[in-house]
């Protein structure tokens, strides 16, 4: 297996509409083998130069809030079998943290984030594009809940964080992507039928690659 050519899997989707559990799903199937998870998020800019109340202000859900040049170029080096040192972001401090985590190269790279499909190059990567489609009051319950729980947030600021700026960018930026996926997950990880259908389809291209 470890000579075959990666396969790419990338998973969209709106801010809490379950692109992690989607992740989590697929992951357990092929942990004991070969699979590795990269996080959009992680790839946040650096804002290690701007002042913590500057960094409040910084559009997290632009497109050009991320180094998609980094992000791009480390699956490249992961699809030429060799490792990574992927960064680590802190979403309590909005910045990249000092640490990174060794990623060894997998047979499976699952890329998950709300913009993976928006930016061509990234999409071009991809075997397998899927778009995690979840309406939008559920997607704000499950947001408010989650990041008052891990990311330090109070209702207000996730409110005010997500009329002002998370509804519009989703709307003019995360939904057009959905037209590139080639899979649409209703509801996300606890769809056992769409789930089973993707590993299915992993397997078969994971078995037509020839060795090398
Ligand atoms: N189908 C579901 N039903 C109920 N809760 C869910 C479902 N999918 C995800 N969640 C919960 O919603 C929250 C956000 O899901 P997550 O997978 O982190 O979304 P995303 O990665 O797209 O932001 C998490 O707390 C998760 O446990
Ligand atoms: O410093 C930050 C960085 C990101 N965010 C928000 O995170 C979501 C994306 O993460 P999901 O796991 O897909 O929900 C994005 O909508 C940003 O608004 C942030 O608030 N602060």
């Amino acid at each position: 297996m470890k000579s075959r050519k990666p396969l790419v899997i990338g998973i969209a989707g709106g801010s809490g509409s379950g692109k992690t559990s989607v992740t989590d799903s697929i992951y357990d199937v092929f942990k004991e083998h070969s699979v590795v998870v990269i996080e959009q998020d992680y790839y946040y800019k650096d804002q290690a130069h701007l002042k913590f109340e500057e960094r409040l202000e910084t559009n997290y859900d632009h497109p050009l809030a991320f180094d998609t040049d980094l992000l791009i170029s480390q699956i490249q080096v992961l699809l030429d079998r060799k490792r990574v040192e992927k960064p680590v972001y802190d979403y309590a401090l909005h910045t990249r943290s000092d640490e990174t985590i060794t990623i060894e190269p997998q047979d499976v790279i699952i890329l998950e984030g709300i913009l993976v499909l928006e930016d061509a190059r990234l999409r071009e990567l991809m075997d397998i594009k899927l778009f995690v489609d979840t309406d939008a009051d559920l997607r704000i319950i499950r947001r408010i809940m989650r990041d008052i729980k891990e990311r330090g947030r109070t209702i207000e600021s996730v409110v005010e964080q997500y009329l002002s700026v998370v509804r519009p960018m989703h709307n003019k930026f995360i939904e057009p992507t959905k037209g590139y996926a080639d899979i649409i997950i209703p509801e996300g990880g606890h769809n056992g039928v769409a789930i089973d259908l993707i590993v299915t389809k992993i397997k078969t291209i994971l078995e037509s690659r020839t060795e090398l």
